[in-house]
């Protein structure tokens, strides 16, 4: 009976799968064998480097691209490719693309409302106005879309997205055209959006910032292969390579035995990230300093230790050529372990 409850329970919660999916581009794939599953109101950022294969992969969890292998499937059931739809698109499904096909003649208010379910006049008027406030583009209701910046637009097309609640919405660099400013303001109002109305969401991103903090998976690839899939901390954490590391900021990679932690760390290649590595006069470990960059709250710094060209950061400037430095092994265990 027990069993028989789980088996339902996960077929609830498993909204979409994705089964050993594959799409080939004359012979060359775009992505291969990527195999997850996504629960129900779970963000996952899929991440990797230029032309690894992310746009296609949205595009065919949307349904514009038909899979050469594998299957995907929405609370169980298939979502067939153009070949299969006459209609491109899954219907519980909202994707903004890196374009984003507004309507340009018509104002920012209408391009929203358009896309709402129908109601009453009031609810629509109400209903736009939330969408307005949240992408905070209420000073520019009644503009025309043809007018609006990049940025400007780009809001747009996500409060079109957003207005006849998806149950999973597809985001393409959505906040590529933003600036910064705005766009810290904005992805903490959508993602916590998206929890509270229990959305599921897919984002491909280039931007760490959009995958710390606000995703509840992420999925790695590199030359169209899934390289990892796992909790975003456990990925950050415990990264499998450099690659993944490298994907969240500059890291270093450090044998062991070079630095006397043969004992501590059994890997004959350890990654650290800049903060791991501590500046300590008491240690026997000099350094060459070779650059110092302001970061805001902290410096980036350069180092030369030996053969190792290590970055490491710290609260303040350093103007010695040289430094002693050490590794942090108490802050790598515990991010380990
Ligand atoms: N319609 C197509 N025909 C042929 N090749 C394609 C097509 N669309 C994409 N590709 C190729 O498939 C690979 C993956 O492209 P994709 O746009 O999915 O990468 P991406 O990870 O989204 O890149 P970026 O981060 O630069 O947006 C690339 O090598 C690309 O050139």
């Amino acid at each position: 009976m027990q069993t028989l409850v789980n088996h339902q329970l996960a077929k609830i919660l498993f909204m979409l799968k994705l089964n050993y999916i594959s799409v080939f581009f004359d012979g060359q794939p775009a992505f291969q064998n990527i195999n997850l599953t996504l629960n129900q109101g779970k963000n996952l950022a899929v991440i990797g480097e230029s032309g690894c294969g992310k746009s296609t992969l949205l595009k065919s969890i949307y349904g514009l691209i038909d899979l050469n292998e594998g299957e995907i499937t929405w609370k169980n059931k298939p979502i067939k490719g153009p070949k299969f739809n006459l209609i491109p698109g899954f219907k519980d499904f909202k994707f903004l693309e890196q374009e984003f096909n507004l309507m340009p003649y018509t104002s920012v208010s209408e391009n929203i409302a358009k896309h709402l379910s129908r109601q009453t006049p009031t609810e629509t008027k109400e209903k736009v106005r939330f969408f307005l406030k949240l992408l905070d583009l209420e000073h520019l209701e009644n503009k025309k879309v043809k007018n609006l910046s990049g940025g400007e637009k780009q809001r747009v097309a996500l409060g079109r997205a957003l207005a006849k609640k998806p149950e999973l919405i597809i985001l393409d660099e959505p906040f590529s055209h933003i600036d910064h400013f705005k766009k810290h303001k904005l992805r903490h109002a959508l993602f916590s959006y998206f929890k509270r109305e229990n959305i599921s969401c897919i984002i491909a991103t280039h931007d760490t910032e959009d995958v710390l903090g606000f995703s509840d998976k992420t999925l790695i690839l590199k030359d169209a292969q899934q390289i990892d899939f796992r909790e975003t901390e456990t990925i950050y954490n415990q990264p499998k390579n450099k690659y993944c590391a490298s994907l969240f900021g500059e890291v270093n990679t450090i044998i062991p035995e070079a630095f006397q932690l043969k004992h501590e760390f059994k890997t004959d290649e350890l990654i650290i990230y800049p903060n791991e590595i501590i500046i300590s006069p008491k240690t026997n470990f000099t350094a060459e300093v070779t650059d110092c960059l302001f970061k805001g709250n902290h410096y980036k710094i350069y180092i030369k230790h030996k053969q190792f060209n290590l970055v490491m950061q710290h609260h303040c400037k350093v103007e010695a050529k040289t430094i002693n430095f050490s590794i942090d092994v108490k802050a790598i265990k515990k991010r380990l372990n």
